[in-house]
C-alpha cells in the first residue's frame, strides 16, 4: 500500500493563481470570492466542507456538512439539534470548518465559536428544502442506533406522509447554526511546493494578516 500511496501525484495540474497582496481586508469577501471562482471552474461540491468538534471528553470528532449560507456574521450550516454533532457543540460551542477543492489545489480553515441562527431562519430553510430532505429531517434520530434498516425505510414514507398532508410543517429538530469565523486561512497549492498560506485573525479593530511558511 505504501509504494502505492507515495507513487500517487499531487498537484500535477494547472492550478490557480493567488497573490494575498491583492486580498479584500475582509476574510469572507475571500471566501466568497474563491467560492465563486470554485463554482464557475466546475469544482465537484465545493459547499461541501468538514466539521470538526470536541466535545466534554475532549476528543476531536469530524463529519462532512454543506455551506447553506455566508454573510458578513459567518458561515451557516444546518443539522439536527439532537444529533452527536449538535451534543458536542453544547458542550462546547466552539468548531472548525474545512473546505478542500481538489481540482484547484485550495483548502479554507475556519475557526470559531457556533451558535444556532434562531428558529426563523431554521424554519425558512427547513421550508426550502426538497420533500425527501424534509421527510429524512423530519424523522429526528440522527446519530443514534438504527437497529433495522427496514425501520428507516417505514420512517421516512410515514414523514413523507406527513408532509403530504401538512405541507408547513417544521421538523422540530433541523438546526441552523452559524459558525462566527475568529481566524480564516486560505491555502493555495503549488506544484514546486511554494504553496501560499495567508491567514486572516479577528482582532478588536478590524482583520490582521500573515503569510504563514507552507
Ligand atoms: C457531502 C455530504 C453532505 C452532508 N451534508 C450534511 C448536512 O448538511 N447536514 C447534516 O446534518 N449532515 C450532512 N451530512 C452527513 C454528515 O456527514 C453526518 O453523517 C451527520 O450529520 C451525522 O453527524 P454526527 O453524528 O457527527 O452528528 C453530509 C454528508 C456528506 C458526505
Amino acid at each position: 500500500m505504501r509504494d502505492l500511496l507515495r507513487n500517487l501525484p499531487v498537484f500535477d495540474r494547472p492550478l490557480p493563481a493567488f497573490d494575498p497582496g491583492a486580498a479584500p481586508p475582509d476574510p469572507i469577501d475571500l471566501l466568497e470570492g474563491w467560492l465563486r471562482e470554485a463554482i464557475a471552474a466546475g469544482v465537484s461540491e465545493p459547499h461541501a466542507m468538514t466539521l470538526a468538534t470536541a466535545g466534554p471528553e475532549r476528543l476531536p470528532d469530524l463529519r462532512v456538512l454543506i455551506l447553506k449560507d455566508l454573510d458578513a456574521e459567518g458561515l451557516y450550516f444546518a443539522s439536527e439539534s439532537i444529533s452527536a454533532k449538535a451534543g458536542q457543540l453544547g458542550a462546547n460551542p466552539q468548531a472548525a470548518l474545512g473546505f478542500y477543492w481538489r481540482e484547484q489545489g485550495r483548502q479554507i480553515r475556519v475557526r470559531g465559536p457556533v451558535q444556532p441562527a434562531g428558529p426563523e431562519v431554521s424554519a425558512q430553510d427547513f421550508l426550502a428544502r426538497p420533500l425527501s430532505s424534509r421527510a429524512a429531517s423530519l424523522i429526528g434520530r440522527q446519530s443514534s442506533v438504527l437497529h433495522d434498516p427496514a425501520d428507516l425505510t417505514e420512517a421516512l414514507a410515514e414523514a413523507q406522509a406527513r408532509l403530504e398532508a401538512d405541507p408547513h410543517l417544521v421538523a422540530e429538530h433541523h438546526t441552523v447554526y452559524l459558525l462566527k469565523p475568529m481566524s480564516v486561512e486560505f491555502w493555495q497549492g503549488d506544484a514546486q511546493r511554494r504553496h501560499i498560506r495567508l491567514r486572516y485573525r479577528r482582532t478588536e479593530d478590524g482583520w490582521r494578516t500573515e503569510r504563514l511558511w507552507p
